[in-house]
Parts: structure tokens; sequence; C-alpha cells
């Protein structure tokens, strides 16, 4: 059976009178790639920051194993990948020597794996990191975080310098990682069609608290756009957390399947008793579905 390797519970975390994270609730399991989304100033960073141990959470807690951050033996934060939003290399160092000055940290460190990241990415280990550009120093970070071979890696936005190419080279890279190891991911993203290519598992952040945690696959084959003629079968459907808010233009009703069905979808219209017309919907649609739920 998978284990939890994070558990959060009732966390919340303010800037002043701005709260971020309200009584959030959250658990990640072993071996889970968990894609997480959220629209800008959800609290994505400061969420992933307070799972690093970097935010001091107001009320609530989270545990990584078991453990709460000051609780965590060294030896399991040393299996921890971490690549924030911006980079955190000392930018006077050479490559060279600002990896061989972290690798020291690190005692599951693979300087064949380092070096070998090092060249397919074409980023030069006498290159002062100062001089690198925005994108390389992002790889020099993912670099950095993949060489510890890692049980768990959190990747704060880890491809928003990348172009497409160098996007693709890193998830790819992030799927072996995980094949490999069993290595258990969360990376915040903007990019739906990235978040596709690599989770097992979406979230989203919205209003403090993760609002839709989903399997990727069982979320696909659930969701679509239906449109039916109104009845007043309608007031029962309102009540399924599966759908949007229904929407009525004339005779006709529309709403959408925002979550998995227990069932598949002929069998949940029939057993509402509608006549639907249901159209494809894509990942990116319902993102912006869910993301403009209540606005
Ligand atoms: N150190 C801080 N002091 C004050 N406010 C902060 C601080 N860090 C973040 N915030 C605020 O908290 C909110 C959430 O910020 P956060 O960076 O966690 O969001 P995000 O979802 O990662 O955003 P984005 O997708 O734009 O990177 C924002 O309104 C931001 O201004």
């Amino acid at each position: 059976m998978t284990q939890p390797i994070i558990t959060i519970e009732k966390a919340i975390k303010s800037y002043n009178s701005l709260r971020v994270l309200d009584k959030l609730n959250w658990q990640v399991n072993e071996g889970d790639i968990v894609g997480l989304l959220g629209k800008n100033a959800a609290g994505k960073s400061t969420l992933l920051e307070s799972i690093m141990g970097l935010r001091e959470l107001e009320q609530g807690e989270i545990k990584l194993w078991g453990y709460q951050w000051h609780e965590l033996p060294q030896s399991q934060k040393q299996k921890i990948g971490y690549v924030a939003q911006t980079s955190s290399a000392f930018e006077w160092m050479k490559v060279s020597q600002y990896l061989n000055y972290i690798c020291q940290f690190f005692p599951s460190w693979d300087k064949a794996y380092c070096e070998t990241l090092l060249k397919r990415w074409r980023i030069s280990d006498d290159q002062v990191i100062s001089k690198l550009s925005g994108g390389q120093k992002q790889m020099l970070d993912v670099v950095q975080a993949l060489s510890i071979r890692p049980e768990l890696l959190i990747l704060d936005e880890p491809v928003a310098h990348l172009d497409p190419n160098m996007r693709r080279a890193f998830l790819k890279e992030v799927i072996d990682l995980c094949c490999e190891h069993g290595t258990t991911v969360i990376f915040s993203t903007h990019i739906v069609s990235d978040l596709e290519r690599v989770a097992n598992r979406v979230a989203v952040l919205q209003f403090g608290v993760i609002r839709h945690y989903y399997e990727l696959d069982e979320l696909k084959a659930s969701i679509a756009k239906l449109s039916f003629a109104n009845s007043e079968k309608t007031n029962l459907l309102e009540k399924d957390a599966s759908i949007s808010k229904l929407q009525q233009f004339g005779d006709t009703t529309t709403t959408s399947i925002i979550a998995p069905l227990k069932k598949p979808i002929d069998e949940w219209c029939a057993f509402y008793g509608i006549d639907a017309t249901i159209q494809p919907m894509n990942l990116e649609d319902w993102y912006l579905e869910v993301a403009n739920e209540f606005v």
C-alpha cells in the first residue's frame, strides 16, 4: 500500500492581513507526480516553501514522512530536491565550484549523473553562474536537485524560463527519474500541457485550500461539457459536486463535469434522467472552468 509522504493538516499562513493558506489539508502519497495549478498569487510558492520548512505556519502542521520539519532527521532532509522560483546558486562561483560545494551536503550525490545532465543540457561547468542565461540558471538548479537522486522532489515553476525543447528534455528527465527511483514529485506550473505530460495527479490551489485533487486519468475520463433540455430534475443535479454551476439558456441547461465520476457518463446521465449532448473537454478547458468557478 502507498504511504503518505506529505501530510498537511489545517495549515494557516498569512502575510499581515492577507490569508494565503486557509486551513489547508492535503496528502501526497509516495510515488505520486503531482502537478500543482493555481492562479497567480494563489499561494503555490507559499505552500511549497512551507512544506520545505522555509515558511512558518501560524497554525496547523505539515509532516514529511511523519515528522514535522524541525523533527525531520538530517538524513531524510538530504533526500529532498528543491528548486525555488528564483535561483539560489551563488552567482560569483563557476558552475563546477558551486556543484562541488553543494555536493558535500548530499551523501547520495551522483557525480556521474550530474556530469551527464550538464553535458546533455549544454551547461559548461567552467562558466561563471552570473553569466548564465535565466533558463540556464534554472537548469542548473534542476541539475542540482536531480543529482541528489531525491526521494522527494519539489519544483516551483521549474520550466518557466525554458524554451519548449528544454521543457520537453527536462520533463523527460523527471519521468525517467521517477520511474527509476520511485521519486515523489510536486511541481507548480501554469502550463497545463506540461502537467498532462508528466503528472499522474493534479491539484488546484484556490482560496487558500486544495479545492481539487484528482487522479489525472480518472479526471480525463470524466470531464465533458453537457447540454440538455430543462427539466425539474435539474434541482437534483444541482447538488452533485461533480459538476460546475448549471446555466440556463432558454429551454436548455448547460454544465460541465469537473470531477471524476464514479460511473460512465451515460450511466450518470441516465441516473439523473437527462438526455444530454456530451462534448469532450480537454484538461486546459477543465482548468479554465474550475479556475473561474466563482468569478
Ligand atoms: N514574503 C511575503 N510578504 C508579503 N506577502 C507575500 C510574501 N510572499 C508572498 N506574498 C503574497 O502572498 C500571495 C501568494 O503568493 P505566492 O508567491 O505564494 O503565490 P503563487 O501562487 O506562487 O503566485 P505565482 O503563480 O504568481 O508565482 C501573494 O498575494 C503575494 O503577494
